[in-house]
């Protein structure tokens, strides 16, 4: 703010920080540039954390994983056309995996761009965002700014989360109003998740189908772990003994080794329940969209959720509970009387026996990669389970194509909302940012287990990482390649010998720690050496090249005797 004469004086970037502020946004992910560096610098002015990153991807990724983890909206911040685009596919991922986010952008003159006479950074914004985006806004007064961010904020956490786009023209950020006049201007929001409860008539039709089910099992979705209604959800599950399977954000809500975890007999649970809870999880494609052979054709579903257009989707809902998770599932325990839902010991059984016999497959496959020369996938992870079992307060942020199947049956979570992955739509590129969120919001330590090639996709943000000294330590699963990335089998003549590439020199390059591991030993030495000192580190763990399969196992990844070119 300023004076001028007696007047005081306010502006359009002071307002954003103000309306932010006012709303307890205690951090921004961005990339500043025309027109918003301004504002960056007076929100660290003004005691908002600004994280600068390397790309406005991840930035949008943190963004949206801290909205995840907090349940207020992360703010991602860009400059208008470029900046603003790099940021959509966060915005819009955010959006499809149901995360909380706004991203703010400066945006050229309206008149310009509207006459399209050529501005500086020209693009119609905010029709670019609309398709991509829960919601999108865009402010054209500096005494709107306030209401534009309550909106957004509203819009980004009511109902189903999602991302919304703010659009803000630099005119507007420069426009100088009556300070008076803009305080005025600016408000909270007020509750802008409300509880919604079911009516009793349809708790007791969800209780009615658990109580007569023979064969039941609940799916607890990234909704459900979301919603931070942890001791519902476990209260219910033991009160109700129901076989639960969770979604692989959702690991945690109960401890992955929980009795009544049914992940070690997925594919038997989903094709013999016959009455099946989905809560906070949709029927898409990770589900196999309820349909048979997967699932058995008579099963009956009951849905928790606060979308109440999700249900019907996929499969009928004979069941329906609209509502958020923690109502839903409190009134469900208070209506269920007791014993009213038990679970007959023969689908208990028969759910024991199976996990049983694969966890028993399981383990001879880990024996074999304890020792096995050059390092499998597994080899690695079970070093990196082993350490992370010493630390169940680390986050667990995963992606890439092996390094995500096996990562998320290998590595068990103990408690809620700590792993953080590629989710509805298997984005590669969500690692660095996320886990930049994640240590940003909680203070927490967390660790990154990446693919190679996954890891490449924002693995610039590992020189932000040692800029803040964030304590991430990324674990490169380096198989050499993705899907044949090498030219051999263009030029002809043989690949050169393969250079495999060192990631660990890479971190060295900006102060941080690096490693190479050849072997388990050394994973979990390198592991346990990087989270106690508690700061930046890469351990390039160098993993068989012939090791994995494709997505989806179409075909062996990097076949025997491929080198990759370097
Ligand atoms: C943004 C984006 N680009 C490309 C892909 C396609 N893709 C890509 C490129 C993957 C990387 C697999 O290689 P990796 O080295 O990360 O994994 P593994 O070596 O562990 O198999 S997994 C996958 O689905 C994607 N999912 N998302
Ligand atoms: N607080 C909440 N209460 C109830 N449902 C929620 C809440 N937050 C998000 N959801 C719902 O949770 C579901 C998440 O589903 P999905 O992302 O498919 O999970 P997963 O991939 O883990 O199965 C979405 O349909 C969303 O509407």
């Amino acid at each position: 703010g300023g004076l001028v004469g007696a007047q005081k004086l306010t502006d359009g970037i002071h307002l954003v920080v103000d309306a932010l502020k006012l709303n307890e946004i205690d951090a921004i992910y961005g990339v500043v540039g025309i027109p918003i560096t301004d504002l960056a610098r007076l929100a660290q002015a003004s005691g908002i954390r600004f994280i600068g990153f390397r790309h406005e991807s991840a930035a949008g990724h943190a963004a949206a994983a801290a909205g995840f983890l907090t349940k207020k909206p992360g703010i991602c911040l860009t400059v208008s056309a470029p900046g603003f685009l790099n940021g959509l596919v966060a915005l819009a991922n955010a959006t499809v995996n149901c995360f909380p986010m706004v991203q703010i952008s400066g945006s050229s003159e309206r008149h310009l761009v509207d006459l399209q006479r050529g501005d500086y950074e020209e693009m119609d914004q905010l029709a670019a965002a609309r398709q991509f985006a829960k919601a999108a806004y865009r402010v054209q007064r500096a005494e709107d700014i306030g209401r534009g961010v309550a909106r957004a904020i509203r819009t980004a956490v009511s109902g189903r989360p999602g991302g919304v786009y703010l659009d803000i023209p630099a005119a507007v950020l420069g426009e100088v109003i009556d300070a008076d006049l803009g305080a005025a201007s600016l408000w909270r929001v007020v509750d802008p998740a409300p509880r919604q409860v079911p009516e009793p008539a349809a708790l007791d039709r969800a209780i009615e189908l658990l109580a007569t089910a023979q064969r039941p099992l609940v799916v607890l979705g990234k909704g459900a772990a979301y919603a931070q209604a942890d001791d519902q959800i476990r209260q219910f599950v033991e009160l109700t003994g129901v076989p639960y399977l969770p979604m692989s954000m959702a690991k945690g809500l109960l401890p992955d080794d929980h009795a009544q975890s049914v992940a070690s007999a997925r594919s038997l649970a989903l094709r013999r329940a016959d009455v099946v809870m989905l809560v906070g999880a949709r029927l898409n494609w990770l589900l196999g969209h309820g349909d048979a052979p997967q699932w058995n054709s008579d099963a009956k579903f009951i849905q928790v959720d606060i979308a109440s257009t999700e249900l019907d989707s996929n499969q009928p809902i004979a069941a329906p509970l609209v509502g958020d998770v923690g109502s839903v599932m409190q009134a469900l325990i208070d209506r269920t009387g007791p014993g009213q839902i038990a679970v007959p010991a023969q689908w208990r059984d028969e759910l024991s026996a199976r996990s049983a016999e694969n966890v028993g497959k399981m383990a001879k496959r880990l024996t074999a990669a304890e020792t096995a020369h050059p390092m499998k996938f597994l080899g690695a992870l079970q070093a990196i389970r082993d350490v992370l079992r010493e630390n169940p307060r680390t986050y667990v942020v995963n992606e890439g194509a092996n390094a995500l199947d096996l990562a998320r049956n290998t590595i068990g979570m103990q408690v809620p909302r700590h792993r953080l992955d590629s989710g509805t739509w298997g984005v590669m590129g969500i690692g660095m940012g996320y886990a930049i969120a994640a240590a940003v919001e909680t203070g927490d330590p967390v660790v990154a287990i990446e693919g190679d090639s996954a890891f490449g996709f924002s693995g610039m943000e590992i020189e932000t990482i040692c800029r803040y000294g964030l304590p991430v330590v990324t674990v490169v699963l380096n198989n050499s390649g993705v899907y044949r990335g090498d030219d051999a089998s263009t030029s002809g003549d043989p690949a050169p010998t393969a250079l495999r590439a060192r990631h660990d020199l890479m971190i060295a390059a900006f102060g941080g720690r690096g490693y190479r591991a050849t072997t388990p030993v050394e994973v979990a030495a390198a592991l346990r050496e990087a989270l106690a000192a508690g700061k930046p580190a890469l351990i390039d763990c160098v993993i068989d090249p012939a090791d994995g399969t494709e997505s989806g196992n179409i075909s062996h990844l990097n076949p025997k005797g491929i080198t990759v070119q370097r």
